[in-house]
């Protein structure tokens, strides 16, 4: 049966993650419908990475339990993690910086093809056709992002704004249903965070998927989310539409840092 476009692709619930006397999350509860973006926002130390580091399985937690795509993530381990369509950009890039950003893209969609990452580096029989496959997609992808005059050069030239753009690509070329961005506006200038917005919106309306958002730049989560989730301290303190979250008492103070 085919999901209800509304209903919930990732479910998170009461999730705690302590490490050596810090809570890192304490209960923290909320879903992220198909087709949403939705904004994860905090001050630092809120425990917005923790909550990534969870869905990419790299952290485990004590209690609590998440759900994707109607299955308990429990159970997968983390190199399972974006075959089972979750992908994910990084704070710090994760790119090959000597690779050419067609080659870095072509990384990415190895998580959905048969034969691996392995198996293609090593030329075992039967890459070809996946190879040609992977060629193609990635070289759409390198289109749709406008990377086009830079794909045959290698990352370590290109420009951060850039080398970012690639990193999107990587995360998509394995067709992610859920794609996770940590602080994509980090490092970007004015002109570029707006481009940014557009084009998150162009990725969710394009590849028909759902966007959970790390970001410090207010601008950015208040414009391109239908819904905006708030930690601080590792617990929710609000949740709902970007105008609610903005008005609401408790975010505003913790951004203050103040009580009064
Ligand atoms: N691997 C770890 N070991 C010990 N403590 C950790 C670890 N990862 C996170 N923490 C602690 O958990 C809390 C939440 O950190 P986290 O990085 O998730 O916050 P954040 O909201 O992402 O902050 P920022 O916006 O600064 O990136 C912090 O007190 C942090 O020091």
């Amino acid at each position: 049966m085919t999901p209800a476009p509304d209903s919930a692709l990732l479910s998170v619930r009461d999730l705690c993650v302590r490490f050596r006397g810090i809570t890192a999350l304490d209960g923290v509860s909320f879903d992220v419908h198909r087709g949403h973006i939705a904004g994860l926002i905090g001050p630092n130390g809120a425990g917005k990475t923790t909550l990534f580091n969870c869905l990419s399985r790299l952290y485990g937690y004590a209690e609590g339990s998440i759900r994707f795509d109607g299955r308990a993530l429990e159970d997968a381990p983390a190199h399972r993690i974006a075959g089972l369509g979750i992908g994910r950009t990084f704070q710090n890039l994760a790119l090959f910086s000597s690779m050419t950003v067609l080659d870095n893209i072509k990384v990415g969609r190895h998580a959905r093809t048969r034969k691996g990452f392995l198996a293609n580096a090593l030329r075992l029989p039967g890459v070809g056709v996946e190879e040609h496959d992977s060629t193609r997609r990635a070289e759409e992808l390198v289109r749709f992002l406008g990377l086009d005059p830079v794909a045959d050069k290698r990352v370590s030239e290109l420009p951060f704004g850039t080398r970012k753009r690639v990193e999107l690509g990587r995360a998509l070329a394995s067709e992610p249903k859920l794609l996770l961005l940590d602080e994509p506006a980090a490092g970007l200038n004015h002109e570029e965070v707006g481009a940014l917005g557009s084009l998150i919106r162009a990725i969710r309306d394009q590849f028909r998927l759902t966007v959970l958002l790390v970001e410090h730049h207010m601008g950015l989560v208040m414009s391109v989310s239908d819904r905006v989730v708030a930690l601080n301290f590792g617990r929710k303190i609000a949740e709902g539409s970007p105008a609610e979250v903005r008005q609401d008492a408790g975010v505003i103070q913790a951004y203050l840092g103040t009580d009064s």
